[in-house]
């Protein structure tokens, strides 16, 4: 059976519902999650309004799927390039409290010529009351080993960044990409207000994205084995052309992924890895 998809922005999207009103937006480019509306009508991403909706570039917003590289370790495009291909919308299925969405991504020739492997790679949107889980499986369909890193780049809407806290990485290891340093992190709760771009060694528990507005759950995946922080801030927003110059302030990434140690997936084998939000 086909899914039903409509337009967005000029670019086709999967949209699914549970019958209490949480909603969830998904963009065939990417398999981009752009919209989770709780049933509160609460917008839960952050979606730039500047965001190239062409079918093309990386949307700047939602969660982008970095695979099979993160950021600029390695020879391909920043992140990969997953982000940047038109997925295939395989279901949407609706039972009770629970609406699953699942899309599909095979190689091709243009990935093969940047990136010479057979894969398939799958995202399941799975949205239940006040919570969304996002899984990454992926699976090599060729006949030698592969490896990569990974990353769901969930971009979360905080009405402001300066008045958030984020809690649960007191005592993680930290790489700050911005001072290029090393330490174990002292805070009990990380604030923001310049540019924040941080690798940590994911803890075992849950994080809590904590606003006066209320609170946000965040676990993941022990395959993922690192959690990013990211906040360009004022000067950086600034210098970014798809992100409007206070978009800082409305946004907090957090990620998870899979990055110091990459994936080793011999033939047949699969990986999986996910995150989940969940508004308490
Ligand atoms: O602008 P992009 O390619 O979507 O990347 C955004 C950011 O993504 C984060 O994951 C990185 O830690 C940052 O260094 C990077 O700037």
């Amino acid at each position: 059976m086909s899914v039903q998809t409509s337009i967005f922005r000029g670019q086709p999207v999967v949209r699914f519902s549970l019958p209490g009103g949480d909603s969830c937006m998904v963009a065939l480019h990417g398999a981009h999650v752009l919209s989770w509306i709780t049933a509160d009508g609460v917008e839960r991403l952050y979606l730039s309004p500047d965001a190239r909706f062409d079918g093309q570039s990386a949307i700047r917003g939602g969660v982008p799927i970095c695979w099979p590289q993160f950021n600029m370790r390695g020879s391909l495009p920043k992140h990969g390039f997953v982000r940047n291909v038109a997925w295939h919308a395989e279901s949407v299925e609706v039972n009770g409290k629970h609406a699953i969405a699942t899309l599909s991504l095979h190689d091709d020739a243009a990935m093969r010529a940047i990136w010479p492997h057979s894969f398939r790679a799958r995202l399941v949107v799975a949205l239940a009351p006040h919570s969304l889980r996002i899984a990454l499986t992926i699976d090599n369909t060729g006949s030698g080993p592969w490896s990569f890193a990974a990353a769901l780049h969930s971009y979360l809407r905080v009405d402001d960044v300066t008045a958030a806290g984020l809690e649960g990485l007191q005592g993680a290891n930290r790489w700050d990409a911005v001072r290029d340093d090393r330490h174990v992190e002292v805070a009990q709760a990380l604030r923001f207000g310049s540019e924040f771009d941080s690798v940590y060694a994911s803890p075992a528990g849950p994080l809590r994205l904590v606003q006066p507005s209320g609170t946000l759950e965040i676990s993941q995946s022990a395959s993922c084995t690192e959690t990013v922080v990211w906040n360009p801030g004022p000067v950086l927003s600034a210098k970014l052309d798809d992100l409007p110059d206070d978009g800082w302030r409305h946004m907090l990434c957090v990620e998870a992924a899979r990055i110091d140690e990459s994936v080793l997936l011999a033939p047949g084998a699969q990986w999986q890895g996910w995150q989940q939000l969940t508004v308490s």
